[in-house]
Order: C-alpha cells, then structure tokens, then sequence
C-alpha cells in the first residue's frame, strides 16, 4: 500500500481536497468520517500539502506515505478510540490552522502547527477503549509504567508516536535543523499530554486568562492555546450534525459501557457513566456538553470572534445541547424515570 500511496502522491499528483474529497472537506460543517477509510491516507497527505507542510519542512513523499500507513497501523479497533477518530481530530486541527491562518497570524509559530496536526494524528496511539482509571484500577502494564506520573495513557500515546518517528524510512522530521527537530518532539508530547481531560480542567483558569489578553510573544500563551486547541479537536464530533454527532455518543458508550462489564468481571465497581445498568445518557450528555464541551468553544469563539467557522462550531455544540435536553424531557415525561435508556 505503501507504493500504492507513493506512486499516487509521488508525482505531484497531490489533488486539490475540495476537488478529491468533498466539497465541504474544508469547511467546519465538514464531517471527516465520511471519508471512507481506504481514502484517509490520501486525504492526510494532501492536508499536509495543502497546509504548505511539505514544502517548508522538505517532507519527503515517500516517507510521508510509510509515516502516514504506519500511525494508521497503530490503532487498534475499538468502537471509538480507532483510526477514524484521529482522522477527524487531526482534520479539525487542519481546518483550524487553514481558515483561522494560526501560523500567519502568530498564533502559533510554524513549528507550533506542524507539532499540533501531527500530535492529532497521533494523540491516541494503540488506545485499548479503556480509560487511565481503569489502567491503574486493573494493574494494567501501562499503569506499571506511566502511573507514577498520571495520564497514564497520553504517556503511552506519545511512546508510540516517538517509536514510529524512530522507524527506518517513517520520520517525517528527518530534514529539520537540530533546534527545529527537538522544539518539535517537545510540542507534540506536551500537546499529547493535553489531551488528558483532567488536565484541561486544572489549566481551565488560565485558558479563561489567555482568551482575554492573547499575547502573541508569550510562548506560555503559545503553550495554553496548543491546549484548549488540541481539546477543541479531540471533542470536534459534537461541532457536526445531530445525526454525526449521535452515532459517536453511540459509539462512546459502546466503549464505556463495555469497560463497564469487564470492571464488574473483575469485581471493581464501574463509574455510574461505564454501567449499561445505571447510565442515563441524555442526562450524561447534557452534563457533558453544558459542562466541557460548550465552555471549550465558547473560549475558541471568544478567541476568534472573526471567524465565521469557531461561531459556526460554537452554535452547533448549542444546538446538539438542546437536542439532548429535549431528549432527556421526551424520555423522563414518557417513562417517568429512566432505567434501561438506550439510544
Ligand atoms: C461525547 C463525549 N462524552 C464523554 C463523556 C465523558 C467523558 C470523560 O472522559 N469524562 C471524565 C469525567 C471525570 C473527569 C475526567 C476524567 C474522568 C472522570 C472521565 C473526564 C468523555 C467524553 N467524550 C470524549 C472524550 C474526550 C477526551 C478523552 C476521552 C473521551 Cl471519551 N469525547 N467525546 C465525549
Ligand atoms: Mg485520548
Ligand atoms: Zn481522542
């Protein structure tokens, strides 16, 4: 496949993505799943020419398409957590960096960029549908060896992401200067380890600070606002249709409810949001939108108030918020109470 993906980029035959893809591939109302899979490959590639990335950092083709085929490899197959989630997460950060111009403007320095849309790429890397709790909860290997210092999972995220930069003919950064190459592993570890939801809320204080006072010279700023980007991207589902973003929030409680039964297996107490018995999901999805997802867009809004695209993604995390309340009143007037609620 790798040759497949050569030949096809190898000639400049790099296609224009609106042309190739969909016309709304470069739009926010763009919905990158889909995509169909055996396309994603591709579609990441001409992402990264069409973000000027090839050119500036002399990116090899061919490498390119081994490092693109090889982060795919590295996801396994669990209903939320998969290859198809990276692609959407990495596609957002695309839409961000093309229509808000974040390297031009000085948001974000060249480097900045290229560390956020690859770290999307990578920032679930052999995800095994578990969360960090359950990591240490069952004593897992990746808890043995990360626990010590939290976000159990992001620390293996970004192990893997580092070992497929090290494999022969797979790293992408091997033309860059030696200051350049090491800013670069910096920012896509510290953007991985953002994606850890805890931490987002221990810096949702200073992302409140930053949003008021952006200083483009503040590398601090550079810093908080890589974060409450990559969590904007990483929660991107919930910016599309109702119809997209119910599929997901199928797909996510497939996940949950599934470590759910392996903790009661295992004799540990699932979280009430894990337990296919207890769980209430319009309740849980009213809670975790009105409480994480609304507040994060509602920063990158106020961040970028021109931009016709963070409002647009602002007022459809507020429709899908309505969407599931009036869900939530349906099913509490029709049944009363909501034991045994399903989607
Ligand atoms: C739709 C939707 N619902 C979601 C409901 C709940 C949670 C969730 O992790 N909750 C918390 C609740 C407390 C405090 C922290 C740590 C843990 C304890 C677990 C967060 C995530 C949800 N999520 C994500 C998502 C984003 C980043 C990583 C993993 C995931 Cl799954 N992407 N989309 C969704
Ligand atoms: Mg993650
Ligand atoms: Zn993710």
């Amino acid at each position: 496949e790798v040759h497949q993906l050569v030949t096809l980029i190898g000639n400049d035959l790099v296609p224009k993505p609106h042309e190739r893809f969909h016309p709304s591939f470069e739009t926010f109302r763009g919905v990158p799943r889909g995509i169909p899979d055996r396309d994603t490959p591709l579609a990441v590639v001409t992402m990264f020419e069409d973000l000027g990335f090839i050119h500036r950092w002399r990116i090899s083709r061919t490498t390119l398409a081994r490092f693109t085929l090889m982060v795919r490899k590295g996801y396994r197959d669990p209903p939320y957590h998969n290859w198809t989630h990276a692609f959407a997460v990495a596609h957002y950060s695309y839409l961000l960096i093309k229509n808000l111009h974040l390297d031009r403007e000085g948001y974000l320095t060249d480097n900045e960029a290229l560390s956020l849309f690859v770290a999307c790429l990578c920032h679930d890397l052999d995800h095994r549908g578990t969360t960090n709790t359950f990591q240490v909860n069952s004593k897992s290997i990746l808890a043995s060896l990360y626990s010590s210092e939290g976000s159990v999972m992001e620390r293996h995220h970004i192990a893997q992401a580092m070992a497929i930069l090290n494999t022969e003919g797979c790293n992408i950064f091997e033309n860059l200067e030696c200051h350049e190459y090491s800013k670069i592993l910096e920012n896509i570890g510290h953007i991985i380890l953002a994606t850890d939801l805890s931490h987002h809320f221990k810096i949702l204080p200073s992302l409140g600070r930053m949003v008021k006072s952006f200083n483009k010279k503040d590398p601090a700023h550079h810093s908080l606002l890589m974060c409450l980007l990559v969590t904007s991207c990483d929660l991107s589902d919930q910016t599309k249709d109702w119809r997209a973003t119910k599929q997901v929030a199928e797909l996510i409680y497939k996940e949950f409810f599934s470590q759910g039964d392996l903790e009661k297996a295992m004799g540990i107490n699932p979280d009430k949001m894990m337990d296919r018995e207890k769980a209430f999901i319009p309740e849980l999805q009213v809670q975790f939108i009105e409480g994480v997802v609304r507040p994060v867009f509602v920063l990158l809004a106020e961040l970028f108030p021109g931009s016709e695209g963070t409002q647009q993604s602002l007022q459809a995390v507020t429709d899908i918020l309505l969407f599931w309340q009036k869900f939530r009143e349906i099913y509490l007037t029709k049944y009363g109470t909501h034991h045994g609620c399903s989607l």
